[in-house]
């Protein structure tokens, strides 16, 4: 007998993670790459437990202990989303706490906003109301590991305006999205 086809399947979610240190303009791009694709945007900072939020805010970069629980929450949310796609602004910054992301929700795409010291520098100088110190950029980018090959990877470069990284980051997930 044919096996049946399930005519109620519909298109997988696209499920992305904005990615990168402090500064790289994850809430800012992933903000307008989810509007521009029709998708909910969360900003993983208001996922963070309280715990972390006055640790950073006090200077003190987040360890490994202080980022799995909020790994866990980032993973679930996107596991769970029931819209076409998500966007979630989250650092990511190790394979490790990627492969957390990997284990809640396996066809995340991993969107990474990479820049220079310079440039993250000058962005953090001239943000000002938020909670995160221009300090702790240094910690961000000792713990940053760059996408593997191996992994379902989009990276821009920060230097451009913000209306060509929308374009970019847009074309770059519809095409990772279609792989
Ligand atoms: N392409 C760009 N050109 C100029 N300014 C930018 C660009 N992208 C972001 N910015 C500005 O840089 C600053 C940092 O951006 P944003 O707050 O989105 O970064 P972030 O990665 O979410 O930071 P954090 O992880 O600390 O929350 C903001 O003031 C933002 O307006
Ligand atoms: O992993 C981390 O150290 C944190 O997620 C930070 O990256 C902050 O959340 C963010 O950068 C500040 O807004």
């Amino acid at each position: 007998m044919d096996t049946p086809v399930d005519t109620t399947a519909g298109t997988p979610a696209t499920r992305v993670i904005v990615m990168g240190v402090s500064g790289s303009g994850k809430s800012t791009i992933g903000a307008l790459v989810a509007d521009a694709m029709g998708f909910p945007f969360l900003d993983g900072d208001s996922l963070h437990p309280l715990a972390n939020i006055h640790k950073m805010a006090a200077g003190i970069p987040l360890d490994d202990s202080d980022r799995w629980p909020w790994l866990e929450i980032v993973g679930d949310e996107l596991a769970n989303t029931k819209a076409a796609g998500i966007v979630i602004a989250c650092s990511a910054l190790k394979r490790s706490y990627r492969d957390v992301i990997r284990a809640k929700a396996p066809d995340t795409i991993f969107l990474h906003l990479d820049g220079s010291l310079e440039v993250l520098g000058s962005r953090l100088e001239g943000r000002s109301g938020h909670f995160m110190p221009p300090a702790l950029l240094a910690s961000q980018l000792a713990t940053l590991e760059p996408l593997g090959k191996d992994e379902n990877a989009v990276v821009i470069d920060i230097s451009a305006s913000i209306t060509e990284l929308l374009a970019q980051a847009v074309a770059g997930i519809e095409l990772a999205a279609a792989r």
